[in-house]
């Protein structure tokens, strides 16, 4: 069975709270798309917005290879003739290939939400359909709340489809608008909407976080096309998320859909679009997802090193994701095992060292440190349990001074004594803050002698309170990055002094680069 993919992210996922969208962005988004192979792309609502109306102007100039541009509307007004609707006719001018309108089907949503006739609404969804059609559009009619109207009024929410299909529409999608429907109601309106069309599409929303669910039951009971969006972006709680759907019916549910071919470049698509979203990529999204992949409990990692199907139900190649064992309080060392190579032990080291540097972790993670997210520390712990950290200086002594002017300005200066070899080095610096003045000087003392120093810029600072109950007692968290060219250097310090964590996290950053820069010339 085939079954068709309409994308509607650049439609219902603009309507997500949080995302505007540029028109730039929109075709952007498009190209990658097309190039991804969805069937159809719903470009937005021309009419609605000068933005979708340019949108459409400019994708005229794209290449849409195979896939089907959509323009998106309602059907004619209650009040107005179909050829007089300004809706229709700037839906028409869009010059989209398809166009896809949506008409109520819940007999509430007619006699409340539009305040017509239920008898007006059937020639409303009848005159639109075949207005389009006898312009030559393939038409796609989403009946807006279908299961919700088939639950109240199933004679009507029929009708209302039949009045598409009599009128010519090339799909008729059933739309869960307000995501409340169970999997075994989708079943039985897709099981009657058959009856009355062959081509039958599903647009599930996910207020019940079934959207996936229902998408695939509908495919399951003879749907043909479905529809949703990237990483599931959509009003409220969003749509049916391609990022499953797709993989669940190629590799679970052995349907053909034309994209599959492209599969394994699922995950780039996924974070390519909450980029330009400029959302943050869920880490903990099935399949495309940082975490989707990633083995943190010791048992996990210990099975995987013996099977990798013990813990995922998929290889995440097959998606274009990739494996990940993490190392924290929940490790045993088959995790250092599965990094050793990353952590530069040999196996060898890691039977010798292995218990020893599990418990060194957990004791640290119970302080608070957390090595997820800070491997520059944890590769500078590993060193030194393993005896192979030849540290490049030494903060012999450290000085700041905070200055609380008349005025209320606030200066900090630090005075740093470093040695490295049997030099003594002492600088003083000031900064815009304590941290930044301890790093600046410590930078003055090390730049002497290791001048490729200056390469190592901080780039983010993250300071976390772990115990807020002790108020200013409490012990904080630092996470620095900083980063050398291409490269990030993750590092982390916990005390109940905030100075304190931050140094310690920044010499963490300083100590990773100089051993990973100046091999040999380290003291
Ligand atoms: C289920 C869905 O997600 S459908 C897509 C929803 N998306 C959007 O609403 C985003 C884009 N929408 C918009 O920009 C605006 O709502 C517009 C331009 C479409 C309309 O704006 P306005 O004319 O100011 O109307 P407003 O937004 O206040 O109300 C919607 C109108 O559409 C009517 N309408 C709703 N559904 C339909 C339908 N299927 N067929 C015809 N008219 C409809 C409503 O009855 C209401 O008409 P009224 O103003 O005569 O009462
Ligand atoms: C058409 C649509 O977006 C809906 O009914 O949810």
């Amino acid at each position: 069975m085939k079954v068709y993919l309409y994308d509607t992210t650049l439609r219902d996922g603009a309507q997500a709270e949080g995302i505007n969208y540029t028109v730039s962005d929109k075709l952007k988004i498009a190209r990658k798309l097309i190039a991804f192979g969805i069937d159809y792309l719903e470009g937005g609502w021309p009419g609605a917005n000068p933005k979708d109306l340019e949108f459409f102007q400019e994708a005229k100039k794209l290449d849409f290879n195979k896939t089907k541009l959509a323009a998106f509307g309602s059907t004619r007004h209650p009040r107005l003739k179909v050829k007089d609707d300004p809706n229709l006719l700037n839906l028409i001018k869009s010059e989209a290939p398809v166009v896809t309108v949506f008409g109520k089907s819940w007999d509430l949503h007619v006699e409340s939400a539009l305040a017509t006739t239920l008898e007006n609404n059937l020639l409303m969804v009848y005159e639109t359909v075949a207005f389009l059609k006898e312009v030559g559009r393939e038409v796609v009619f989403d009946a807006e709340h279908f299961f919700d109207g088939f639950k109240n009024n199933p004679e009507y929410a029929l009708k209302v489809i039949e009045q598409a299909a009599r009128a010519g529409a090339d799909f008729i999608v059933l739309c869960d608008t307000n995501g409340g429907s169970l999997p075994k109601e989708i079943r039985a309106g897709v099981e009657a909407a058959l009856k009355i069309h062959p081509r039958i599409g599903i647009h599930a929303h996910n207020d019940s976080e079934l959207a996936v669910a229902n998408s695939l039951i509908a495919v399951e009971t003879g749907a043909t096309m479905v529809q949703g969006t990237i990483n599931g972006y959509g009003e409220r709680c969003g749509n049916a998320n391609l990022c499953s759907v797709i993989p669940n019916l190629i590799l679970k549910m052995g349907v053909e859909v034309n994209c599959q071919d492209n599969l394994k470049n699922l995950t780039r698509l996924s974070r390519y679009v909450s980029e330009i979203a400029n959302l943050h990529p869920n880490p903990y999204q099935p399949y495309t997802g940082q975490s989707a992949f990633t083995h943190k409990g010791g048992v996990h990692a210990s099975a995987l090193l013996k099977d990798k199907g013990t813990y995922e139900h998929i290889p995440p190649e097959l998606v274009g994701n990739h494996r990940k064992v993490s190392i924290s309080d929940q490790a045993g060392v088959s995790n250092l095992l599965f990094n050793s190579e990353n952590l530069g032990l040999s196996e060898e080291e890691v039977k010798t060292y292995g218990k020893e540097l599990v418990a060194a972790i957990k004791a640290m993670e119970h302080q608070g440190y957390q090595f997820e997210g800070a491997e520059a520390s944890l590769e500078l712990l590993v060193r030194k349990v393993t005896g192979k950290l030849s540290e490049p200086f030494k903060i012999d002594n450290s000085k700041l001074i905070i200055e609380i002017k008349e005025d209320g300005r606030v200066l900090s200066e630090a005075v740093v004594k470093v040695r490295v070899g049997d030099t003594t080095i002492h600088t003083a610096s000031d900064g815009n803050g304590p941290v930044n003045a301890l790093d600046n000087a410590l930078r003055k003392a090390l730049l002497e002698i290791y001048p490729n120093l200056s390469e190592l810029k901080l780039t983010d600072y993250k300071v976390r309170v772990l115990n807020e109950k002790a108020g200013t007692e409490a012990v904080v968290r630092v996470l620095i990055e900083s980063s050398a060219g291409e490269k990030s250097i993750n590092t982390v310090g916990v005390s109940t002094n905030i100075i304190e964590a931050s140094l310690k996290a920044l010499t963490d950053s300083l100590i990773y680069f100089l051993i990973n820069n100046n091999e040999g010339t380290v003291s």
